[in-house]
């Protein structure tokens, strides 16, 4: 449950976080539907794990404060997660219970519920009016329960309580406290008066049907409970809780709920709110005293006192099982992993500062996409570094930290730029890249010819080419370095005499004699990049295999990360990790979309084969094989 935890020893100032809960609804398969069975699943009362689609083999676990499986009650759901934060209501403190998640995962049904099973508010009314029935005998307080119920449609804030009422402006008074003038606030003495006028005004919410819900919530409602309670005697202090219980609509993809017209336009509103949502948590998480986006969007704005502010707030996800959910379910925890990061501080409106392991966390979390191809002793270095990180389990890695924190730095300094600037560090950014490459190249150019010399030497003297490096006896190291000249021309000659490949990727080869031509490692076939793209031989045919209509639909969704993808989503493609995917960003900015996915290639290393190994990984991936 949430805790207040005392900042100082004896202070008064105390912080509590935000507690998450994750949901998992039963599975529902459509009769037209696969049945592929669940793509996530529960371990115990708080921990969960999903296929991880880089690797279908593997599960990401994650580690929340509570988890509800299918088959748990809406009263054991309230009890666990809801119940807990309700006394601080009566004693002039805010709490907030929010649920979120995809469309069709379950939001209304456990805020809501029916009749048969009731939810998270017409139980936690209830229990309210029960608590402040328990005070009125002999208390010191006189109690008054109050409530209004609003909607934010399209970016409009809209009175339930009132259905003609026009979009409401939102306020916030000198206490910081935020306020809505002209919304209806109408004082309850029962539940059962609460449910008078509950029940006609969420009628009044615009629901409507999508392709993933018969009723699909296509605002975010939100209810106001306010207990103000007043000394019965002198000095007669008041103080005002308050509570809020919202119902958010649903992220949702609209290729999958054939979203158009105004369902279109709705949407756009509800994800742009939610993208909100989550900068707002990922700026709280970074500890830093940077602006807070809340007035970027009416949602965040209104949860200000939810979200880092002086509120006892619970986030109960809802995730659903189905594989046709699996982005959506991976993003919400993604979500809700973030958000059990978030302090609040009661009372200050301050962000506490995140203890470093959890900010090394965070940046973990935003290295959790790199590529599964990188080798295996970086990962375990650093698997070393970091503490094994609470919310997700899967390996993470880091892709050359110094040139990528010049990038990383750059980057960031771009973020905070006008357009012109950007556009403009963009391509410092790029060019600053090419001169790196260059740079490595010309590295590599010379530990080869360095090791031809030695491996010369070993060669004339009979010692072995490594011991050799390791011998101290100087003359021994020194005497083939005298025909070093010789050396030389033979290191340019020798892998066209070695070589077994076509004659256009010998001609490869010429073009990058320095760098390749003293290994003889057959593997290191694999670096050269010929120019026609041939080799990829080997990555193609299988498509042949697949049904067209899903080959299609995964080429479309690795378009539509690749175009409109958040750097998380691009790292969630196989084989993309913390660089490739920023300069994939970077390419977006300059260039704009991808037309074709093949115009990935366009993307700074992304060879030939590179491209076609990492269009066979996602696809593959994708379908779980
Ligand atoms: N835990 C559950 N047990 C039984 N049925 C459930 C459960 N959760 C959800 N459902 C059912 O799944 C369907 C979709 O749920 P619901 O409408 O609550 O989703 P939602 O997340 O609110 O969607 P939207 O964002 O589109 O409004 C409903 O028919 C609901 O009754």
């Amino acid at each position: 449950m949430a805790q207040r935890v005392p900042l100082t020893d004896g202070g008064t100032k105390r912080a509590s976080r935000v507690r998450v809960a994750v949901r998992l609804r039963p599975y529902m398969a459509k009769p037209d539907e696969k049945d592929e069975g669940p793509c996530v699943r529960g371990i115990d009362s708080q921990n969960l794990e999903i296929i991880n689609w880089r690797n279908a083999t593997e599960t990401v676990k994650y580690h929340f404060d509570a988890f509800h499986g299918e088959n748990t009650t809406q009263q054991e759901v309230f009890l666990s997660s809801v119940k807990p934060v309700l006394p601080h209501v009566l004693t002039g403190q805010n709490a907030s219970v929010f649920a979120y998640g995809p469309t069709g995962a379950g939001k209304t049904h456990t805020m809501l519920g029916s009749s048969e099973q009731p939810g998270v508010i017409p139980r936690a009314v209830r229990e309210v009016c029960k608590l402040v029935k328990s005070k009125e005998d002999g208390d010191e307080w006189e109690y008054i329960i109050g409530m209004s119920y609003l909607e934010i449609y399209n970016e409009k804030v809209l009175d339930l309580l009132s259905p003609n009422s026009q979009d409401l402006p939102i306020r916030e008074d000198k206490d910081k406290n935020i306020l809505i003038p002209g919304l209806t606030h109408t004082t309850i003495s029962s539940y059962a008066e609460f449910d008078k006028y509950f029940v006609p005004a969420t009628l009044n919410r615009t629901t409507a049907s999508t392709k993933l819900n018969q009723r699909s919530s296509r605002s975010h409602a939100i209810l106001l409970i306010k207990v103000v309670r007043t000394q019965r005697t002198l000095p007669y202090r008041r103080q005002t809780g308050k509570l809020y219980l919202v119902d958010l609509a649903g992220s949702e993809d609209n290729r999958r709920t054939g979203n158009q017209g105004i369902r279109l336009k709705e949407s756009g509103a509800i994800n742009l709110s939610l993208f909100t949502l989550s900068k707002v948590v990922d700026s709280l998480n970074s500890g830093t005293s940077g602006r807070v986006p809340y007035r970027d969007s009416k949602l965040t704005r209104l949860l200000q006192d939810s979200l880092g502010g002086s509120a006892h707030s619970v986030m109960i996800t809802n995730i659903a099982p189905e594989y046709t959910y699996y982005f959506d379910t991976f993003s919400a925890l993604n979500f809700a992993a973030k958000s059990k990061l978030i302090v609040n501080k009661p009372f200050t409106r301050e962000t506490v500062a995140i203890p470093t392991i959890q900010v090394k966390r965070t940046r973990e979390d935003h290295e959790a996409g790199s590529s599964g191809n990188e080798p295996q002793k970086k990962r375990q270095k650093e698997e070393k570094k970091a503490e094994p990180p609470a919310a997700s389990m899967h390996i993470h890695s880091f892709a050359e930290p110094s040139v990528m924190d010049r990038l990383i730095a750059l980057e960031k300094l771009m973020m905070n730029c006008q357009d012109k600037d950007r556009l403009d560090m963009l391509k410092d950014v790029a060019q600053s890249r090419k001169e790196i490459q260059e740079l490595k190249e010309k590295q590599k150019e010379f530990e080869s010819k360095a090791m031809l010399f030695s491996r010369k030497a070993g060669d004339n003297s009979g010692v072995n080419p490594q011991s050799s490096f390791k011998n101290t006896v100087a003359p021994l190291q020194r005497k083939p370095l005298v025909d070093s000249k010789d050396n030389k021309q033979k290191a340019v000659v020798q892998p066209l005499q070695v070589s077994h490949l076509k004659p256009l990727q010998q001609l490869a080869v010429v073009k990058k004699q320095s760098s390749v031509c003293l290994k003889k490692d057959p593997k290191l076939s694999d670096q050269f990049e010929p120019l026609d793209g041939k080799e990829n031989i080997m990555e193609r045919g299988w498509e042949s295999h697949l049904d067209t209509t899903i080959l299609e639909q995964s080429r479309k969704k690795i378009m539509q990360i690749l175009n409109s993808g958040s750097l998380k989503e691009l790292k969630s493609l196989q084989q993309i990790g913390d660089k490739k995917a920023k300069l994939i960003q970077g390419w977006r900015e300059i260039h704009g979309d991808f037309a074709k996915v093949e115009d990935l290639r366009k993307v700074e290393g992304m060879t030939e084969k590179r491209f076609a190994s990492f269009m066979k990984a996602n696809i593959l991936s994708a379908m779980g094989k």
